[in-house]
């Protein structure tokens, strides 16, 4: 069973990966991520300079997912920098998430990138919904667009964006053809949590995460329709990039629907955050039986392949 899914023209022992932000602040996880089964990794979204983040608690688990509002904390781009000189990039390709407080920041960090040569890809995460007093650059489709062209024009390699779920069908539209006008957006990671959710101790009658009054964004099964339909819909609308799915995987079914939806590779967030990085060997094997079964010998034989009434 070739497991293997091909991305950027490089195949990958398996379509399957981390979410930003989720294992990968720090070089103990990192290091993790990369002996594990996952086929590709990819570091927290960074800032240039080190970040507490919010006040805990900042993260917490639902019946169906997780609720977050962690604020963006990470060890500043320079130390996610000297990771990727680390890295083995024979063993797993290396994505490299940028979020930026200001577009200079993100011109200035992309800059480093680009002078260290590193074989890392760069995932510039567009999509953070938990700055307070920063709203989210995809919602704002002329920032969107003004970030697209300098970072186009600043880095020389091609990267991919990470995106926030879109709920419109006009939208999926008007943010696809600012996308397919640069060409060195090669992929498409949707999508980045839901947005600004709010869940409530029922005891306490209070909610559950210190920052922002308790709203923060929603990750874990309550968002895999969504997440599906955004692979889907840039799946269709941006037939030159490839798909980055994620939101809502915890089985080897879910990592079906989203390939079949149109990723190429699958990212995980939530039942990472919550299982560790041995989820990886278990999902692997999931999709293995379910193609077994299935009689699929490569996952190009369905990717992409979603079937209308
Ligand atoms: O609060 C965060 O650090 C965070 N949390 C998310 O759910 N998505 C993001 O892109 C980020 I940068």
């Amino acid at each position: 069973l070739d497991l293997s899914t091909f991305f950027l023209g490089r195949p990958l022992t398996a379509p399957l990966m981390n979410a930003s932000g989720v294992w990968c602040n720090v070089n103990s996880q990192l290091h993790a991520l990369a002996e594990s089964e996952a086929g590709a990794m990819v570091t927290k979204s960074c800032t240039l300079l080190r970040r507490d983040g919010n006040p805990e608690p900042r993260y917490h688990t639902l019946t169906m997912g997780s609720i977050n509002s962690m604020g963006l904390p990470n060890e500043g781009h320079q130390y996610y920098l000297d990771y990727a000189e680390r890295h083995d990039y024979e063993n797993k390709p290396l994505f490299f998430s940028v979020a930026g407080l200001t577009l200079d920041d993100n011109l200035t960090i992309v800059a480093q990138i680009q002078d260290a040569y590193t074989p890392a890809l760069l995932e510039l995460n567009l999509s953070c919904p938990n700055v307070p007093g920063k709203a989210q650059i995809a919602y704002d489709f002329d920032a969107l667009d003004v970030v697209l062209a300098e970072i186009s024009s600043a880095y020389s390699r091609p990267f991919g964006v990470k995106l926030p779920p879109y709920f419109d069908i006009a939208h999926f539209d008007e943010v696809a053809d600012i996308l397919n006008r640069y060409e060195k957006v090669n992929f498409i990671t949707c999508i980045n949590s839901i947005g600004n959710g709010l869940m409530i101790d029922m005891e306490s009658e209070t909610v559950l995460i210190k920052p922002k009054q308790g709203f923060g964004g929603i990750g874990g099964e309550y968002v895999l329709p969504t997440a599906l339909a955004n692979v889907n819909a840039f799946y269709q609308r941006c037939p030159k990039k490839s798909i980055i799915g994620c939101g809502g995987v915890n089985t080897g079914e879910h990592v079906f629907m989203h390939l079949l939806a149109g990723a190429s590779i699958v990212q995980i967030g939530t039942a990472l955050y919550e299982q560790g990085p041995e989820i990886f060997e278990r999902l692997k094997a999931e999709l293995a039986l379910i193609m077994q079964e299935k009689g699929y010998k490569t996952i190009r034989e369905f990717q992409g392949k979603l079937k209308t009434l």
